[in-house]
């Protein structure tokens, strides 16, 4: 279960004045609560960018080359690799990619979508400037629905709102190409879990790559574990220890600057 800052948590601590979250997602926070009980808190937005979008690739690749796949069967079994129609995938160079928040994390997927030469989409509440489309060299998509069958890889990168809640459902999934892969390092909550299980179960889409589920943890036994055109990892996108060094400092400058009233690095805005 993800942990919820709700009032019966707020209400066992009466002297919190501040909470810092080791997270760039706020989803988790009761925004109102928190003003109501003037306690301010702060966020991490952009040191995890790096390590983010590097998981965006890795999960695009793992999918997309059947390499999850690949390994356990090789461990099991030496011979396999002489039949060359075994473990054939989908090649990432020169392909489309769309990307759902092209925010400071969706910035960096684009980054790397570059260097393998993909044509670069996005959608995004807002259009980009002029100069940050040519510095990527991504077009703006402003109907997701004209975005989504294009696509040879979706990847989010969005936050998780009462806009993008359950955003991604069957109509999405139907909408995009047989082939497609679905990429998701924002929330689970994004994704219908169920119209996603049951899209793969229907060859809908040719996969899907999730650092982030719904719910999470996965229960044991849960479909998604099953499917071998699905690798899923346990929401450790931002886990390097560079980018954990990063977090831990901008928290105790967080921590620091609001127990002595100062302005935080990264306050989230409570109006
Ligand atoms: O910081 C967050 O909100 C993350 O989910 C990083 O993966």
């Amino acid at each position: 279960m993800p942990i919820v800052i709700n009032r019966e948590l707020l209400m066992s601590m009466p002297n919190l004045k501040v909470i810092t979250l080791l997270s760039v997602g706020y989803e988790a926070l009761d925004l109102e609560m928190l003003k109501e009980r003037g306690i301010r808190a702060s966020y991490l937005p952009d040191v995890q960018s790096d390590a983010c979008a590097d998981a965006a690739i890795a999960l695009l690749l793992a999918v997309s080359r059947r390499i999850v796949e690949a390994a356990v069967q090789y461990k099991d079994n030496v011979d396999i690799i002489s039949e060359p129609s075994r473990f054939v995938g989908r090649e990432v160079t020169g392909s489309t990619i769309g990307i759902f928040g092209l925010g400071s994390i969706g910035i960096q997927v684009a980054e790397r979508a570059k260097g393998f030469r993909m044509k670069i989409l996005y959608h995004n509440r807002r259009k980009r400037s002029v100069k940050d489309d040519f510095d990527l060299g991504a077009v703006y998509v402003s109907n997701l629905y004209d975005m989504l069958p294009q696509v040879d890889f979706l990847v989010l990168c969005c936050p998780l709102t009462s806009a993008t809640r359950g955003i991604i459902g069957t109509k999405e999934l139907e909408a995009m190409k047989s082939s497609a892969i679905l990429i998701n390092i924002s929330r689970g909550g994004v994704v219908n879990t169920d119209a996603l299980v049951d899209a793969l179960h229907r060859g809908v889409i040719g996969g899907a790559g999730l650092d982030v589920t719904d719910p999470e943890p996965l229960t044991k036994d849960h479909p998604l574990f099953d499917l071998p055109n699905v690798v899923v990892i346990p929401h450790m996108a931002g886990a390097t220890l560079e980018t954990r060094n990063r977090m831990m400092d901008l928290s105790i400058e967080n921590i620091v600057a609001g127990i002595e009233g100062k302005p935080m690095p990264s306050e989230i805005p409570i109006k």
